[in-house]
């Protein structure tokens, strides 16, 4: 049977990951999203179960103690960690999984997983960055900060990836990344 594959994406917070995504599975159905773990607590457009499964720090350790996690990292104060069995099972039925994770936890996917296809998703400038984090209207001044800081350590990393996507255009990151994707090798 078909073994099927590893997609990463990955930039940093408020470039847009979690919009290109919505519209790359609404067009690829076949995709299988990998909903996380998270110790951050719920926003009020979440729901456990489709955005992230929403845990409590005790039970996070406990997941990474018990080896139940493929990668975890810590970002912005909170805990992030991709469940392994669904992915390996999903992987295992042939179908291509798509985690959308920070920089560290894409390093520990690329150790362990060499042929992962990378994403890297980077914004027109810092300056619209800060603009998208402020007009998504999630995050309080302090959580903005912090993204941004980290954002400037995220983004020289870039080149460390397979293909890097600008999303400035929303619709022309879609097209890279269909391409990217779709195209068959040697084409
Ligand atoms: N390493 C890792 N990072 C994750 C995981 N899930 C989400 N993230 C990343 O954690 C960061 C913060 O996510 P979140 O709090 O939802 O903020 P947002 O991405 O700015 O909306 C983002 O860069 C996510 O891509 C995960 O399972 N593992
Ligand atoms: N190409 C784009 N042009 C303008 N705004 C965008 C674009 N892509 C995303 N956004 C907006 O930027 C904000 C952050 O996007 P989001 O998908 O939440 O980022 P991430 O998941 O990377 O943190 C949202 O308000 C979203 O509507």
């Amino acid at each position: 049977m078909a073994i099927g594959k590893l997609i990463v994406l990955t930039g940093p917070s408020g470039v847009g990951k979690g919009t290109l995504l919505r519209s790359l599975l609404q067009r690829h159905p076949e995709l299988y999203f990998s909903v996380s773990v998270t110790t951050r607590p719920p926003r009020p457009s979440e729901t456990n179960g489709q955005h992230y499964y929403f845990v409590s720090r005790a039970e996070f350790d406990r997941m990474v103690l018990n080896n139940e996690l493929l990668e975890w990292a810590e970002f912005a104060g909170n805990c992030y960690g991709t469940p392994r069995r669904p992915v390996e099972e999903n992987i295992r039925q042939g179908r291509w999984v798509v985690l959308e994770i920070e920089l560290e936890g894409a390093r520990q996917i690329r150790q362990n997983f060499p042929e992962a296809f990378q994403i890297f998703i980077l914004p027109p400038s810092l300056l619209e960055l800060e603009y998208r984090l402020r007009s998504r209207g999630h995050d309080s001044e302090e959580s903005i900060a912090r993204r941004l800081e980290r954002a400037k350590s995220e983004i020289p990393a870039a080149h460390e990836f397979d293909i890097q996507v600008v999303n400035d255009d929303i619709e022309k990151a879609l097209e890279r990344i269909e391409e990217a994707l779709f195209t068959p090798v040697g084409v």
